[in-house]
């Protein structure tokens, strides 16, 4: 359907029942030009616009973009929690609008940290109640339930009030909660948000570890980019309601590597050892001026920093074929080469080159050439 969906509470709502007529072909979550704009006239806000994307199961995505990019609207959007006036959403091939209950029966999601758990039941009493609103009685979940207790370090804790855990329990415990019944797609909002490092670590575990052993298809929004460089598979960076990049992250990092390389040399000499003399004077004399020039101008090296006999600089070649024209360069300046390393961007690095340094000012993706970001409907301004 392509015109405003009738409202679905959410998807608590959704019973177990699962839809024959989806395949195995069908991306787990396929999301087809969402739109949604919020008031209107002057004052309108498209939040989310056009955005179209399909995720094969058994991936993690992080959906990343600074504040107000989107994230959350998209998110609700796709659950049903908010109405959107345009676009398709389906769920292994499921229509999300034409048949709600079937298509939110495989889905989970943890949204707004642990305020969707009741505190003052004991965590398997929620996991136990969650499961039942998705139509699974407790005993058929006893198994999946004490395994999740295991993974997230929670099993002590099962008879206790939620709210006598730690901030860090309550929101893994609204991460099993999301996971209580056989969920295929879930949706984690902010999950490791204001957790301990040991809780943060449980928790990103067990993400990759239902995407890797129980094909699980994760959808999460972070701000932390260590979170998503490490646990996602794949990225969409959101800037002002649409996609900008989506890409697997080691290929979106690969795509922003300037193959650039921290170079520390010394004089040819003085490594030589015996009988060198090593050059007079301090170590601004490791490079000459005509080599430091020639390394400015060639090069585009800009610093030079010198300890002891030893100089390092970074440069940044673009192409990697001219790695071995600067080492045949730094040899025939009479140095020694001593360490090289690659410098790569990470991925909060790519993250600001594309949303314009802190997101005020977007640079978008298809504005740079040289940066073919391979974003849904890139057909786009
Ligand atoms: N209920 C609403 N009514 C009016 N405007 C809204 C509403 N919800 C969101 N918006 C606006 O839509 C835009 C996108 O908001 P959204 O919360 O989806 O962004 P976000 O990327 O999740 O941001 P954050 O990282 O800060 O949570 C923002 O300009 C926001 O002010």
């Amino acid at each position: 359907m392509t015109t405003a969906p009738e409202r679905v509470s959410d998807d608590r709502e959704g019973g177990a029942e699962r839809d024959d007529a989806s395949t195995d072909a069908d991306p787990a979550l396929s999301v087809r030009g969402l739109s949604k704009t919020f008031g209107g006239g002057d004052e309108a806000v498209r939040a989310v616009d056009g955005v179209s994307l399909d995720v094969e199961p058994g991936t993690v995505v992080g959906v990343l973009g600074p504040n107000g990019a989107g994230k959350t609207t998209l998110i609700k959007s796709i659950l049903g929690l908010v109405v959107a006036d345009e676009g398709d959403v389906r769920v292994a091939g499921v229509d999300v609008y034409d048949d709600p209950r079937p298509a939110y029966a495989r889905v989970g999601a943890m949204l707004e940290g642990a305020r969707n758990v009741y505190w003052r039941l004991t965590v398997r009493e929620n996991l136990e109640y969650f499961a039942a609103i998705g139509g699974e009685s407790p005993p058929a979940v006893r198994d999946r339930h004490d395994a999740l207790l295991e993974q997230l370090s929670l099993t002590e804790k099962a008879d206790t009030p939620v709210n006598d855990l730690s901030r860090g329990q309550k929101q893994k415990v609204s991460l099993a909660c999301a996971l209580a019944r056989d969920v295929e797609v879930a949706f984690l909002d902010e999950p490791t948000l204001g957790l301990d490092v040991e809780s943060s670590v449980d928790l990103r575990r067990e993400i990759r570890r239902l995407a890797d052993q129980e094909d699980m298809t994760i959808v999460l929004s972070s701000h932390d980019m260590d979170v998503v460089q490490e646990v996602c598979d794949r990225v969409v960076i959101m800037n002002e309601g649409e996609v900008i990049a989506d890409d697997a992250v080691a290929d979106l990092i690969e795509l922003f590597r300037t193959f650039a390389y921290r170079v520390v040399v010394g004089r040819a000499e003085v490594a030589a050892g015996a009988g060198a003399t090593p050059r007079e004077g301090t170590v601004a004399e490791v490079l000459d001026d005509d080599t430091r020039e020639r390394l400015r101008e060639t090069y585009g090296v800009e610093t030079f920093e010198s300890r002891g006999d030893r100089t390092a600089f970074e440069v940044s070649l673009g192409d990697p074929e001219r790695f071995y024209d600067l080492m045949d360069a730094l040899r025939a300046a009479g140095l020694t080469v001593h360490a090289v390393e690659s410098v790569d961007p990470d991925l909060e690095e790519v993250f600001l080159e594309l949303t314009g340094g802190d997101g005020s000012s977007p640079t978008s993706a298809a504005d740079r050439p040289d940066r073919a970001v391979s974003a849904e409907g890139g057909d786009r301004p």
